[in-house]
């Protein structure tokens, strides 16, 4: 039988560098993770374009995904909804490949119950302050938003100690080598597990 994919969630709060880390981890030739694109019911930002930056979904059209049972996990985010397709992940995890999701921590909880292998990391801030000023030096949010942010932001950093691994987001080169060494190292510990089993059955 074919080994099934591994299953990465990368989360944090908002504004930490997840999508950035992410872009810059799948712009590596070398790559192996199928990134799974969320649905969200937030406006396009300037040069997001559907489908790949995201499924944009009116809330009834998002309500319907929810009822109908197309979302493997799904949270509301500072007045939007978020979530990700349950198809893509199960019939890409059992294809072989690791799917990388990029999403909040109370959806990064849900998936933890429904995939407790998966392997889930924190992305950090150097600190509040140098979150705050990602935010707004991102320019994407008003005040009022980015204040909602970092309210939900403490909350987040609270929930840290519920992940697999923390990794501090100082510079994104860093970043992206800390958490491709920590899939890697993840991937031999799995391997060496299941030659264990094996071998155990063998003998048996
Ligand atoms: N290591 C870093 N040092 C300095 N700035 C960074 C770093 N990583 C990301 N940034 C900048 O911080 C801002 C927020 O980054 P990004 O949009 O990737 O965050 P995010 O966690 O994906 O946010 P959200 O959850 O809201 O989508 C961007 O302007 C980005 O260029
Ligand atoms: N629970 C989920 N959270 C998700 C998903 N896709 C993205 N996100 C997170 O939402 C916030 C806000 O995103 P933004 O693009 O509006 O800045 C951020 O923390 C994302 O990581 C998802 O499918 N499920």
């Amino acid at each position: 039988m074919k080994e099934k994919g591994l299953l990465i969630v990368l989360s944090g709060p908002s504004g930490v560098g997840k999508g950035t880390v992410r872009k810059a981890i799948f712009s590596q030739e070398d790559t192996r993770f199928e990134y799974s694109i969320s649905m969200t019911t937030r406006n396009p930002r300037e040069g997001e374009v559907d489908g790949v930056d995201y499924f944009f979904k009116t809330r009834e059209e998002f309500e319907n995904l929810i009822e109908q049972g197309k979302l493997l996990e799904y949270a509301e985010f500072v007045g939007n909804y978020y979530g990700t397709p349950v198809d893509y992940v199960r019939e890409t995890l059992d294809s072989g490949k690791d799917v990388f999701l990029e999403i909040e921590v109370k959806g990064a909880r849900q998936v933890r119950e429904k995939f407790p292998e998966g392997l889930f990391i924190f992305l950090a801030p150097p600190s509040l302050s140098e979150l705050q000023n990602r935010l707004v030096t991102r320019g994407t949010e008003s005040d009022e938003l980015i204040r909602g942010r970092m309210e939900t932001a403490r909350k987040e950093i609270e929930m840290m100690d519920l992940y697999d691994y923390i990794v501090e987001n100082d510079h994104v080169d860093h970043a992206c080598e800390k958490i491709n060494s920590i899939v890697q190292a993840e991937h031999c510990r799995r391997e060496r597990v299941q030659l264990r089993y094996k071998k155990m059955l063998e003998v048996d």
